[in-house]
């Protein structure tokens, strides 16, 4: 097996912080979120075929920002007051504007995400992605994409993962469903939209 890495040895460009906010703090913020926004159940084509995705997402933005995932242009939320302050931190710390989150609620473990890189052009070549985990502890998977070498790291509440450099580039990443996991994830990706580095 695998050794589940929390956070050393992530490859190139990821890197992990754990208690980016307080224990406390992350599972007020995932009550409220999950209580406050509006969740939407959106569907996916592939070869074809309609299928509804494994989660609930909701994309949150500035009224100008435009975005398309998996090929379909998203409606823009309002940011809800409890993220607003995050968001500054994280714009000081990186010195770029996040102007909008994709947010997923993953309702438990059969939820998941399949693997993708978030090589969207309008996050330009080497976006910087700040992902904060709320609730349930998660298994996410980073895979090199010639070499198909895979890293585990868990992402506990509160925590912060960053992605970076080359990371959408050359890796792909993915959030297994796992049987066991009974509880609730919030999963928010602060993400830099039509600011093209
Ligand atoms: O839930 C996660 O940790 C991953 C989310 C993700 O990869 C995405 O929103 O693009
Ligand atoms: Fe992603």
């Amino acid at each position: 097996m695998r050794a589940v890495d929390k956070a050393r040895n992530l490859p190139s460009g990821f890197s992990y912080q754990a208690q980016a906010i307080s224990f406390d703090k992350s599972l007020a913020l995932y009550n409220v979120l999950l209580n406050s926004l509006a969740w939407q159940q959106n569907t996916i084509t592939l070869f074809g075929k309609t299928h509804q995705t494994p989660r609930l997402e909701r994309f949150i933005a500035d009224p100008d920002v435009h975005y398309s995932y998996s090929g379909k242009r998203l409606e823009n939320a309002p940011w809800p007051s409890v993220l607003l302050g995050i968001r500054q931190t994280l714009e000081r710390r990186f010195n770029i504007p996040f102007n909008a989150v994709l947010a997923n609620y993953y309702r438990n473990g059969q939820d998941s995400m399949g693997w993708h890189s978030d090589d969207e052009p309008e996050l330009g070549l080497t976006p910087i992605i700040a992902s904060l985990s709320l609730g349930a502890t998660r298994k996410f998977k980073i895979r090199h994409k010639v070499s198909l070498s895979v890293t585990d790291i868990l992402l506990e509440t509160g925590s912060l993962l960053v992605m970076q450099g080359d990371s959408q580039r050359d890796y792909q990443h993915a959030l297994p469903k796992q049987a066991k996991v009974t509880q609730g994830r919030i999963n928010l990706t602060f993400r830099s939209v039509g600011n093209t580095r």
